[in-house]
């Protein structure tokens, strides 16, 4: 069986986006990915500029005690008649374009003007308080590549360099299934031996916060014949098929063996607990993720596995894809070796000396309830004890796809 992290390396490299691109209008653009590389179409500033509400000096400030007010420049004017010599200044605003020959601006809480004359009451270094044409982006640079996910800070920075519409990776077709002769939908009446449908609703609502297409595919009874047929019906329309259930080994699982039987089966099994049973194919031109049925190893593998393979297949860089972890104190000790590597639902809370990780209770594969309470998971490696105070690896939990 393969290890958590062989597994996540496999499906970040061997998920390949096929992707088309289309330009979507900037404010439309939030949670999509980009789809080129974009260049600086402005020097940025595009012009030197104040950094302070005072006065621009000018020629050698060294040489002077006081200094003349000649000019009055506000945000939005420009500056291009206006030279200052030595021995004279320009009332300046924050933003307002230096005029030809200052060599500082000092703010106006460290001045004194009497009668149009200025002086000053703190020391002045050359270039201070001002924001030189080009220091931070030049024109013609790359500035965001393909594959970036765009975050208000993007469109921000895509706005200020005058971008209205912009190149994006069209969102896929996702179709969520969810298996079980036993499964019911809130709103019908519980009857003996069934459950409510629980990793549907969690695969949705989570997919929701994603651009793409999320398709309610509902549920299939536990039959090979309807397996194969609804997911090779689905194949026909989706790029992503996600199910739920009929992964492990009893005679009523019959969702890999359909892949296997109509597509190809690229993995089935992982030393990880819980989660072991996840499966990974592809059916026609679809990508299948098949979750085990206990909620809360649907929960764990969407997270771990399914969430940094959506985002490459979603074109976003494989670097942004990885999920991120900290190191932090474990409050806790675990009693028993493990020969998989297990994800325990935690919650860390911050501490004089950085995060603390507390245990949660209630850790079983069909107890759903311990999530509302967890903000993270904490990873222990398999055959390893943990002691309290032990540094350990812990992934915070996060909804959306930015992090
Ligand atoms: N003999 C073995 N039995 C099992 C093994 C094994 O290796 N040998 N693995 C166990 C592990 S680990 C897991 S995890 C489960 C996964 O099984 P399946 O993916 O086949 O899932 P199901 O059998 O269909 O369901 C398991 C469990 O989860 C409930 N379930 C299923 N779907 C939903 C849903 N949408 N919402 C809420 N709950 C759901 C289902 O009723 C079962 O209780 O297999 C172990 N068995
Ligand atoms: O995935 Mo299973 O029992 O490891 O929950």
């Amino acid at each position: 069986m393969l290890d958590y992290y062989q597994a996540l390396h496999k499906l970040l490299t061997q998920t390949i986006p096929s992707l088309n691109k289309k330009r979507v209008a900037l404010i439309e653009a939030d949670h999509l990915i980009l789809a080129e590389d974009l260049t600086v179409q402005y020097d940025t500033p595009f012009f030197s500029n104040s950094a302070m509400d005072g006065y621009a000096l000018g020629g050698d400030i060294d040489a002077c005690q006081e200094w003349k007010i000649i000019h009055r420049i506000a945000a939005g004017d420009t500056a291009q008649s206006v030279f200052l010599k030595t021995g004279e200044a320009a009332r300046i605003f924050t933003g307002a374009p230096i005029p030809e020959g200052t060599t500082a601006i000092i703010q106006q809480e460290n001045t004194q003007v009497n009668d149009n004359i200025l002086t000053i009451t703190s020391v002045i270094k050359k270039g201070q308080n001002i924001r030189y044409k080009a220091e931070e982006l030049k024109k013609g640079n790359v500035f965001l590549s393909s594959g970036q996910y765009i975050t208000p800070a993007v469109i921000a920075l895509l706005a200020s360099q005058g971008y209205a519409t912009i190149p994006v990776f069209k969102p896929l077709t996702i179709y969520v299934f969810s298996t079980g002769n036993e499964l019911l939908n809130p709103g019908e009446p519980l009857t003996a031996g069934k459950i409510y449908d629980a990793n549907r609703y969690l695969l949705l609502s989570w997919l929701k916060q994603t651009p793409h297409h999320i398709i309610d595919a509902g549920t299939l009874p536990d039959n090979k014949e309807a397996t194969e047929q609804a997911l090779n019906n689905a194949s026909q329309k989706a790029d992503i098929i996600i199910t739920s259930g009929g992964v492990s080994v009893g005679e009523e699982d019959h969702v890999h063996t359909a892949i296997a039987k109509l597509g190809k089966l690229t993995l089935w099994k992982l030393a990880i607990k819980p989660g072991k049973p996840f499966a990974w194919g592809e059916i026609n031109n679809s990508t299948v993720f098949m979750l085990p049925g206990n909620p809360v190893s649907t929960f764990i593998t969407f997270q771990q596995l399914v969430v940094p393979a959506l985002k490459r297949l979603s074109g976003i860089k494989i670097e942004q894809c990885v999920p991120k972890a900290i190191m932090a104190k474990a409050m806790f000790s675990t009693h028993k070796k493990q020969n998989r590597k297990e994800f325990l639902r935690v919650q860390l809370q911050p501490s004089a000396t950085g995060m603390d990780v507390k245990l949660l209770s209630h850790q079983g594969s069909a107890m759903l309830s311990t999530f509302t309470q967890a903000n993270a998971l904490a990873e222990i490696p398999e055959d390893t004890l943990v002691h309290e105070n032990d540094y350990i690896k812990v992934y915070p939990l996060s909804y959306n796809f930015n992090t």
